[in-house]
């Protein structure tokens, strides 16, 4: 017996296309980013997997990412439930800015360190900043627990009471579980499910609106390493273009 588990990364947003930090900023996907959730969705329907239940973070790209992958897949009527568990990663005094002049003013190894370390995080952004989230009503629930900033190791222990309770109880249920997030919320989760370390995890990047399925026995650790990308060639395109942001 195994469990299925589908990660999707959601689709382009008009701050991918800007170049800009996005982390908990609500930005939507643009055109191709609907295209890329559209793709995604078909993709699933393929390849005949259906999910059960999804979950999703509180931020519109994602839930939109789903919405239109899910309706692509006839699976519009599933079961939702969101967490800002599954939220990007804060990204700190870092959300608005340019990442190409960010590489410049700080040079690479600084950049880098924001954007890949395991345990480092950017400043904290100042809750009077117009790209701070402290007040929105959807995170009432954090309290003044809300992030300021989180490195990779305060996602991954954000998320993994959320992994422990709820997702893992619905594949338990024997359903297929969908669930649409961000490049920083899935390397948490894909580091835990393949055990990365903390330094090899800074070479991973997620691709969007490309789905990746897991196999999981039943001890919850995948079948395959690195789960299998629906669309090899796109995912590895999407990566490298991932991987060299603010580089331009
Ligand atoms: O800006 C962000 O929130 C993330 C994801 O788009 O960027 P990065 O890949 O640089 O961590």
């Amino acid at each position: 017996m195994t469990y299925t588990l589908i990660l999707l990364r959601h689709g382009h947003s008009d701050w991918n296309a800007k170049n800009l930090f996005t982390g908990w900023v609500d930005v939507d996907l643009n055109d191709q980013g609907r295209e890329e959730a559209q793709r995604g969705g078909e993709l699933l329907a393929e390849k005949g997997l259906l999910p059960d239940i999804l979950f999703t973070s509180r931020l519109k790209r994602a839930i939109n990412t789903a919405n239109i992958a899910l309706a692509a897949a006839d699976r519009g009527w599933i079961d939702v439930k969101r967490s800002w568990r599954l939220n990007e990663r804060h990204y700190g005094a870092l959300q608005g800015k340019d990442k190409a002049q960010t590489l410049a003013e700080f040079g690479e190894a600084q950049f880098m360190e924001w954007r890949r370390s395991y345990d480092v995080p950017p400043p904290p952004l100042p809750d009077d900043s117009e790209f701070s989230q402290v007040g929105d009503p959807r995170y009432a629930d954090l309290g003044d627990d809300i992030p300021r900033t989180e490195c990779l190791k305060d996602v991954l222990e954000r998320l993994m009471p959320y992994w422990e309770s709820e997702i893992k109880a619905e594949l338990r249920a024997g359903k297929t579980v969908l669930i649409t997030a961000h490049g920083n919320s899935l390397r948490a989760l894909v580091k835990h499910l393949d055990g990365i370390t903390d330094q090899d995890i800074a070479g991973l990047n997620i691709p969007t609106g490309i789905p990746l399925v897991y196999e999981l026995g039943e001890d919850f650790k995948p079948t395959s390493a690195g789960g299998t990308y629906l669309d090899p060639a796109a995912a590895a395109a999407s990566i490298e273009a991932v991987k060299n942001q603010g580089k331009k």
